[in-house]
């Protein structure tokens, strides 16, 4: 079934959005503004980190365009406020959402992608970068972290299938809108602009050359030099986004590139990964032991569901997967955590012997 959602958006925002308030154009929301009072604003400025470097976060505000030391746990998009001075981030707001994953890599910590985000466009193209599973893997990060997720279908002018890639986008969650677009075309920005109000902030999520910096260009009207500045050449010539950033672009909205993620681990992700399966969870409801595996237990609904050719054995597959992944990413986060905090007691046991 091919969905069509333009009947939910308004008219197209204009591109050149006249003089806002430049708190607005960063993102301010009533969800931050009533975390402080009036004369706390004055005395201590919000800004938003628009970039996070190894050391240093980049700030903007009204009036603010600073660079301050990193602090720990902060994440682009997050909303803090200055010192009076200036000279240090006296507070982190709190997020009203947060995408985060577990890092790749040996140390495997959680990593911070983006906080306040309002829309993530999940991207990936009409080619052999379409994925279900990896879609599925990008929703439930997004539901978790309290995001609306949006797939996008792109290089639609390249395939002859695209309302096959759009069909099997739109199975995957009935709360998800999927929409192909042209990146390269001048109709995007019109068509993404119900979800690119000014105020707002959007990202865009997806593997690498699906086309998201074309996207932001798109949205952007004109190429910043900024956004220039994001792009090296990779080894194989071609253009890459290296770090997360974001931008401020003319239609009052603040857009985030993130660089393609080869890896999304899931971890503390339960809930969003049962929004995306929601069907499958509510079927289980009817399965006749609550602890069912889905597996060997007989009067189980999703067994039964698959005998009737009513569900996807490779659906139920790959929640069972994701559902084992998080459960084992999780615990051993939450392992670690106790293991550290009982490794910082002995520290401090042996730090006030030495003392003694
Ligand atoms: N024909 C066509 N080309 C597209 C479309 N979207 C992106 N491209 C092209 O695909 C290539 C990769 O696009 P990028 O915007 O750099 O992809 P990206 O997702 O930002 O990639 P990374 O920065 O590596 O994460 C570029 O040459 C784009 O011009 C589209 O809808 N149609
Ligand atoms: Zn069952």
């Amino acid at each position: 079934m091919v969905r069509d959602y333009s009947t939910f958006l308004p008219p197209s925002t204009a591109m050149d959005a006249p003089a806002l308030p430049m708190l607005t154009r960063l993102g301010w929301q009533s969800f931050f503004a009533q975390q402080i009072d009036a004369d706390a604003l004055t005395r201590t400025p919000p800004a938003r980190v628009t970039r996070v470097n190894r050391t240093t976060v980049h700030l903007l505000g009204d009036g603010i365009d600073m660079v301050l030391p990193l602090v720990s746990d902060l994440a682009v998009g997050d909303w803090v406020l200055l010192e009076e001075d200036r000279a240090a981030v006296a507070e982190v707001l709190d997020r009203k959402s947060l995408i985060k994953r577990r890092a790749a890599g040996h140390d495997r910590q959680v990593q911070l992608i983006a906080a306040n985000i309002d829309t993530a466009f999940v991207v990936t193209s009409c080619n052999q970068d379409f994925n279900v599973a990896r879609l599925e893997r990008y929703l439930a990060l997004a539901f978790e972290a309290e995001v609306d997720p949006v797939i996008l279908l792109t290089k639609p002018d390249l395939s002859e299938d695209v309302a096959t890639f759009v069909a099997e986008a739109a199975a995957i969650s009935d709360m998800v809108p999927v929409l192909a677009v042209n990146a390269k075309s001048a109709e995007v920005a019109a068509q993404l602009a119900g979800w690119c109000k000014p105020g707002r902030t959007i990202a865009f999520l997806g593997s690498s050359g699906v086309g998201k910096s074309t996207l932001v260009n798109a949205l952007s009207g004109t190429l910043t030099a900024e956004t220039q500045g994001v792009r090296t050449g990779d080894d194989k010539g071609r253009h890459t986004t290296t770090r997360r950033e974001l931008h401020l672009v003319s239609g009052g909205f603040a857009v985030l590139d993130t660089p393609g993620m080869r890896e999304l681990q899931m971890t503390d992700a339960a809930d969003g990964i049962a929004d995306v399966f929601s069907d499958l969870a509510d079927l289980a409801g009817g399965c006749r032991f609550s602890d069912c595996s889905h597996t060997v237990e007989p009067g189980c609904a999703l067994k039964a569901g698959i005998a009737a050719g009513d569900l996807d054995p490779a659906r139920l597959e790959r929640w069972q997967k994701l559902v084992a992944e998080d459960a084992h990413n999780s615990a051993t986060l939450a392992e670690r955590k106790s293991r550290d905090k009982a490794l910082g007691k002995t520290i401090k046991g042996i730090q006030k012997k030495s003392r003694k």
